[in-house]
């Protein structure tokens, strides 16, 4: 990643980011203009209402004065105008801008090719404060700055055309106000500005933890512990943030002084060149105008050196290249489902909206096109490996799933089963080995197709805070009541949501916290089987269920699937297999037994003693249920 310390890094970061700015270019030039506009005529109404006032205290006759009352009236509806237009301009084209940045930044969440984002609190601030702060660089540096700058120029060619040396005088005061000290300002804050930033993200990753966490942190007597820690990283960002403001108002001060000690010198210089005392009254006012102006350029420059760390980590996001090394889907992403169109179904009860689809950037527009149905995924020598001095997670396995074959990987605990999930849904990129989907190199289709080709149920599926209907139509928006009402069948979950008193419209809460977890892993699967991908991957669809209910739903789920489509299922429970095509036993990363359920049960092996083991134990457990 690169840092937000380093000059070179924050204006790589600031290229890289306003490269999306291009589209929007000819809006943000109008609003710098009306920008420019607006403070224009605030200077030039102070100018002429000092023109003005100074006037008419000779008490000239009134003709005299009519064209600087007009001028007043008309600069001061004009300056009110601009101000509306230029933020009408800027904040439209800005917030068109952020709604592409923050639809790219959530395609690469989402298919997980970041390496850097792990957490969820990392992930959510990343998508809410840091992409604002590209928002504020174009609306609180970019068009401000250029605004001040074009001004700047004005004012001095105005004053110019009254006293030449007064206008030199003023242009030493503005380069002062308007480029020394927004260097001094930078220099000043920065080392405590690039320490905010990941403060900041520390403290949402701290305010996720304290509370999702809260539960464990109690069992294991951590509370104090991680509080204690949550609370110095607060007391530190406070101090910084003190000490940001002690400066800040230090460079103000000097702002206030400076403006007043150019006017007092223009007025020398203007007096000593023999300007007459109306316009010396003019100049006077209008270098304060101006140099107030100028000031603006050091809020610009310290809100630049504050947008820092946030720039890059959202520049980072968009220059990750499509898939590198193997990374581990972002938790909370949700899976590949999320690609999903907000649903807009009743009222959520305060809950998150489902998230838009990102255009993702796919490997390039000649992709093919995934159409729904059946596929053939086949993995020839794929390996896998987290760290490069680790062991790896596969270790060059084959499989075939040609379309309706249905193949079960099992194994033990650590075995490489979910990494096979991760790799066939394109989440893991394999060190070595090809992955193919109809013939075609996983990695060679859109991200965002692969889904519904291949994906389902993935480990720890997330559930969201929304109804029961939302949820399931992320796995196909536009799906029917009777689709849903199949799917939610086939998962055992229907008779719970008809006896709910708002039925599909039940909100879950948090993560499905108003569901047992029995009935989260339902609901997730209900949604995988309606989703229908042409390659269903399970991950532990039965986790959580108790074994009668376990075969159960596994055999209602594989009866709904398409016929055509295929099943890749990864489970612990060895029950329900009778009838897989495959199934492969994983140690270590490698296929170390394949066959049918009956061969496997009646050779010896892992497969066979597992398999007595389980039902040894669910022959007890089934004596003593009531
Ligand atoms: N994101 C990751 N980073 C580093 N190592 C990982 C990561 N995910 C898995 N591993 C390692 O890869 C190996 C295979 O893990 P995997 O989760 O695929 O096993 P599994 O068979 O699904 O296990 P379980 O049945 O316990 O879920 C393990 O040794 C694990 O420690």
């Amino acid at each position: 990643m690169s840092g937000g310390a380093g000059g070179s890094g924050r204006a790589s970061a600031e290229r890289a980011v306003l490269r999306l700015a291009r589209p929007y270019l000819g809006r943000l030039v109008g609003a710098g203009l009306l920008a420019a506009a607006t403070e224009f005529a605030g200077l030039a109404l102070m100018a002429t209402a000092t023109w003005l006032l100074m006037s008419a205290a000779g008490q000239p006759p009134l003709d005299r004065l009519t064209v600087a009352i007009v001028a007043v009236r008309a600069l001061a509806i004009g300056r009110g105008v601009f101000r509306y237009t230029e933020r009408l301009a800027g904040h439209d084209a800005v917030l068109r801008m952020i709604t592409d940045v923050r639809a790219r930044v959530f395609a690469t969440l989402s298919t997980g090719r970041s390496a850097t984002t792990q957490r969820s609190g990392d992930a959510l601030s990343r998508l809410v404060s840091d992409v604002e702060a590209v928002q504020d660089l174009l609306l609180r540096v970019l068009v401000p700055g250029a605004a001040a700058a074009l001004v700047g120029v004005l004012a001095v060619g105005g004053a110019a055309l009254i006293s030449l040396p007064a206008a030199g005088v003023l242009a030493v005061g503005l380069l002062l106000a308007g480029v020394a000290l927004p260097l001094l300002a930078t220099r000043l804050t920065r080392r405590s500005a690039d320490q905010v930033a990941p403060l900041r993200g520390a403290l949402a990753v701290d305010a996720i933890d304290l509370t999702h966490g809260a539960a464990d942190l109690a069992a294991f007597g951590a509370t104090g512990t991680a509080l204690a820690a949550a609370r110095g990283r607060a007391e530190r960002l406070a101090r910084l943030e003190r000490r940001l403001a002690a400066a800040g108002f230090a460079v103000d001060a000097a702002g206030v002084l400076l403006a007043g000690l150019t006017a007092g010198a223009v007025v020398l210089v203007a007096l000593r060149s023999g300007v007459g005392g109306v316009l010396v009254g003019v100049l006077a006012v209008g270098t304060l105008a101006a140099v107030e102006i100028a000031l603006a350029l050091v809020a610009a420059a310290r809100q630049r050196t504050l947008l820092g760390a946030g720039l890059a980590r959202v520049a980072d996001l968009l220059t990750t290249p499509e898939a590198t090394a193997p990374t581990a889907t972002a938790p909370g992403a949700g899976g590949p489902d999320l690609g999903a169109e907000r649903t807009g179904a009743a009222d959520t009860g305060g809950a998150t909206g489902l998230l838009p689809p990102g255009p993702g950037p796919g490997p390039g527009d000649a992709a093919p096109a995934l159409a729904e149905g059946p596929h053939h995924v086949r993995l020839t020598g794929v390996t896998v490996r987290y760290r490069a001095d680790a062991a790896p997670a596969l270790d060059r396995l084959d499989l075939d799933l040609p379309a309706g074959r249905r193949v079960a990987v099992v194994g033990p605990s650590g075995a490489g089963k979910s990494t096979l999930t991760a790799v066939v849904t394109g989440t893991v990129v394999p060190e070595r080995g090809r992955i193919t989907v109809d013939g075609v190199d996983l990695a060679g289709y859109p991200p965002e197709q692969l889904p519904r080709a291949v994906g389902g149920l993935l480990a720890e599926a997330y559930v969201f805070h929304a109804t029961v209907r939302e949820n399931l139509l992320l796995g196909r928006p536009g799906a029917t009541d009777d689709e849903l009402a199949a799917a939610t069948r086939a998962a055992g979950l229907l008779d719970w949501v008809r006896d709910q008193p708002h039925g599909w419209d039940t909100v879950v809460g948090e993560e499905g916290g108003q569901l047992s977890g029995g009935q989260r892993q339902r609901l997730a699967l209900a949604r995988a089987v309606l989703a229908a991908p042409g390659v269903l991957v399970l991950d532990e669809p039965t986790e959580g269920l108790d074994p009668a209910a376990a075969d159960a739903v596994l055999a209602s789920v594989l009866a709904a699937t398409p016929a055509g489509h295929s099943v890749l299922l990864i489970s612990h429970r060895l029950s329900g297999l009778a009838d897989f095509d495959e199934i492969v036993v994983l140690d270590a990363g490698r296929a170390v037994q394949r066959g049918r359920h009956a061969e496997l049960a009646a050779a010896p092996g892992w497969y066979r003693e597992q398999w007595l083991r389980q039902e040894a134990a669910e022959r007890g457990y089934l004596a003593l249920a009531p």
